[in-house]
């Protein structure tokens, strides 16, 4: 039952990602096969390895940085950005078996690690706008608003509200039942175009074992990769430390017990999950809602991988849903992403400043790498003007000095 709890939470993503991944010009029905196998398999090895309620899936904002950042504003070929993704992995693999993940995790400050949540989130929140079509380009003001007056526009808006009633009245599947409606409604516009519900599964052939790793090692990648790396790697630290919490799994000082195997099933999920097609696989912070229904073991997550196996026969269903139903799931999960904000020092601004450089630099620059690297430079020198150097760690300054070589070699 709470993994079914999760699943349904979580489903939304066989239909979103491959809307995502064809933005990067990869086969819809290839990316949904690959979607529901590295969330089954991904989460059937949080289950075996590490025995936590805890469900894998690719993950949002890191598939929109790699399908509308990576591949559509560097133009880096999908097949170049999968293998940034298994080098990502690889590392992460590295840093969850040798004993350098704890310094890694705690030496980064909260507050530029909810900076960094809260702008993944306002990275997709900005994605989903422009999806939706009620936010466009502008020559004189970069953004404008769109055209509200047109169907489109209107269904997107209706669906994320019925989305947001939904959640607000904790239907199981809210995100989910607010797509399926808001594509249901477009058919009489001609906006939907149904593909019928049950088949076999589509070919995974256009994307299985499709990465170029070689192309991936190439200098030009590497920050990349590291972006891959290091925001997988404090999502999942940071989705584990609030799922254990929450399920009353911690060890009474804090400390999440056998957090190197679970951080061995977040690595090996994205590490399969880019030999298979998809973006990076990660720690889905919906699995509270199994463990609000009572999920505490790796039995809940391997029930999510069944239903995740099952989902593999819906695929005219998922691949019916056009991207303005699936952009209000985008905005809607950018919101659950802001509320980071919530927990930052407003009393300090030199806590709460560079978090908030951190968040607004993503979107505007349509990178989270360009964030993180502002967000850290932000840190390093305001803490240095304010009498504060000494809580600058080792790890802030490397990030930081790496990010302003980059910048000042002109990449972005
Ligand atoms: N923690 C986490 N939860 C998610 N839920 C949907 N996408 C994500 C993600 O990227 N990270």
């Amino acid at each position: 039952m709470a993994g079914f709890a999760t699943f349904l939470t979580m489903v939304y993503i066989v239909v979103v990602n491959p809307n995502i991944m064809a933005a990067a010009g990869i086969d819809q029905g290839a990316s949904f096969v690959a979607t529901c196998l590295a969330a089954a398999i991904g989460s059937a090895l949080m289950g075996l390895l590490a025995n936590y309620p805890i469900a894998l899936a690719p993950g949002m904002g890191l598939n929109a940085y790699f399908a509308f950042a990576v591949v559509g504003g560097m133009h880096i070929p999908w097949q170049v950005a999968l293998g940034a993704v298994f080098l990502s992995g690889l590392i992460f693999l590295a840093v969850s078996v040798l004993r350098i993940r704890e310094w890694l995790i705690n030496t980064i400050p909260l507050s530029l690690k909810l900076g960094i949540a809260a702008g993944i989130g306002f990275f997709l929140g900005i994605i989903g706008l422009q999806g939706m079509g009620l936010v466009v380009a502008n020559p004189a003001t970069m953004v404008g608003l769109g055209h509200v007056a047109e169907p489109k526009v209107l269904l997107s808006c209706l669906g994320f509200l019925l989305i947001a009633g939904l959640v607000a009245r904790n239907v199981p599947g809210g995100i989910i039942i607010g797509i399926l409606v808001t594509a249901l409604l477009g058919i009489p516009f001609g906006l939907t175009t149904f593909h019928g519900v049950v088949s076999l599964p589509p070919s995974l052939a256009p994307t299985f074992l499709q990465l170029d790793i070689p192309g991936a090692i190439g200098l030009g990648v590497a920050g990349i990769v590291f972006t891959f790396f290091i925001v997988d790697l404090l999502d999942n630290a940071g989705t584990l430390i609030g799922t254990t919490h929450r399920a009353g799994l911690m060890r009474p000082d804090g400390s999440v017990p056998r957090l190197g195997r679970a951080l061995l099933a977040d690595s090996g999920g994205a590490i399969i999950g880019s030999v298979l097609g998809t973006s990076t696989t990660t720690s889905y912070i919906e699995s509270a809602a199994g463990i609000q229904a009572g999920g505490r073991t790796g039995l809940t997550a391997l029930t999510v991988a069944v239903l995740f196996l099952l989902t593999l026969f819906l695929a005219p269903l998922a691949t019916s849903i056009p991207g303005y139903a699936t952009a209000p799931a985008l905005v809607f999960v950018a919101c659950l992403m802001a509320k980071s904000l919530r927990d930052l020092d407003w009393e300090d601004l030199t806590d709460y400043a560079p978090a908030i450089i951190t968040a607004l630099s993503m979107p505007l620059t349509f990178s989270i790498a360009s964030g993180i690297g502002i967000g850290f430079i932000t840190y390093a020198v305001t803490k240095v003007l304010a009498g504060k150097a000494g809580q600058v760690s080792g790890a802030v300054w490397l990030i930081a000095l790496l990010s302003a070589v980059k910048f000042g070699m002109g990449a972005g």
